[in-house]
């Protein structure tokens, strides 16, 4: 099927507004292309530590989006101009000019799949759902993921890191806290390694459904583990909820400035004797990490690395 595409130019100020109107008018999704800089917040949610160099912000933002060819964009372009007309007369929506051109044949739903395949960390075949076992890997431990709207395929220097340390200290009475839990990945291999109970933390709605939908399609039933929203630095309700001394194993997978501000918080969590996975740093923040685990009084066992990432592993005293 061809589709049109639609490029409409408008301010980087009224994007959320007229992208908001465009859904309004029945246009499932919208794309923005603007210059605007992350916030600490975006760059929390996206792991990004290091951005690349970005081109000065012009105030500019292009919204596109595709019609497909039955449908009658003649009506829907006029509904556009007109509800853009509407909102002009109290917000700066710039130009509203309105580029056409016609796309490829396009697999929305699918296209994207050819660049994600099964991959291995170390014996553990990661592997989508649009792909088979291969007779070879069926003795493996075989995860079930999905890339999805949460953070947490595996492919991640980070969480592979995570996920050896995890596997290097996980018992059958094990009981973890995933802060940061993105797809639940973590907490999962957990309890795939033997672990006893799971408990996930995030800031990201998204991650709730996700952490659901991976550890169901894997297997693990609903009482071995509960996510959570909220951030556990700062607030009371869920820290409350987690619990205290109660974790033999907490995993943080975050950015380092992020681990600066929750290592303190999370020790407290922790059993006397508990172990402190964390990783998310990039090589530069190395010691920043080291010298915040250090100041909490955890006493750091031992630091990898792969590629530029790092990871820091600590425990606590066993006396509390
Ligand atoms: C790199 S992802 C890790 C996901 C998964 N645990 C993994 O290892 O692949 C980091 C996650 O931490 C979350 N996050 C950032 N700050 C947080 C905070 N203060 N509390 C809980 N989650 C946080 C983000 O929303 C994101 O899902």
């Amino acid at each position: 099927m061809k589709w049109n595409k639609f490029r409409l130019k408008t301010t980087a100020e009224a994007e959320d507004i007229v992208s908001s109107m465009l859904m309004d008018l029945g246009i499932q999704g919208v794309e923005i292309e603007d210059k605007v800089p992350l916030t600490a917040a975006d760059k929390e949610q996206m792991f990004v530590d290091i951005l690349p160099e970005t081109e000065v912000n012009d105030g500019v933002a292009y919204l596109s989006f595709y019609l497909d060819e039955e449908e009658d964009a003649g009506q829907i372009l006029a509904d556009v101009r007109s509800a853009l007309e509407e909102l002009s007369a109290w917000t700066d929506v710039g130009e509203g000019s309105i580029e056409e051109s016609q796309t490829e044949d396009l697999d929305w739903m699918n296209n994207w799949k050819q660049y994600f395949h099964q991959f291995y960390v170390d014996d553990i075949l990661i592997i989508p759902s649009w792909e088979d076992v291969k007779p070879e890997d069926s003795e493996k431990m075989v995860i079930h993921i999905d890339p999805g709207t949460a953070f947490g395929t595996g492919m991640h220097e980070t969480t592979q890191l995570c996920i050896r340390q995890i596997r290097k200290y996980v018992t059958d009475q094990t009981r973890i806290l995933d802060v940061g839990c993105g797809s639940g990945i973590l907490g999962m291999l957990a309890l795939k390694f033997g672990a006893a109970y799971s408990v996930g933390t995030d800031l990201d709605p998204c991650a709730v459904e996700a952490t659901h939908e991976n550890m169901q399609v894997n297997g693990i039933r609903p009482d071995q583990y509960q996510v959570m929203i909220g951030n556990i630095i700062n607030d009371p309700a869920v820290q409350e909820k987690v619990g205290c001394e109660s974790y033999d194993i907490v995993a943080a997978n975050i950015l380092a400035d992020v681990l600066v501000e929750l290592t303190p918080v999370v020790v407290s969590r922790m059993k006397p004797g508990g172990i402190y996975i964390t990783s998310g740093i990039i090589d530069d923040k190395e010691q920043t990490v080291v010298e915040a685990v250090k100041r909490a009084g955890l006493e750091v066992m031992e630091v990898t690395y792969q590629g530029e990432w790092v990871c820091v592993t600590a425990r606590k005293h066993c006396e509390s």
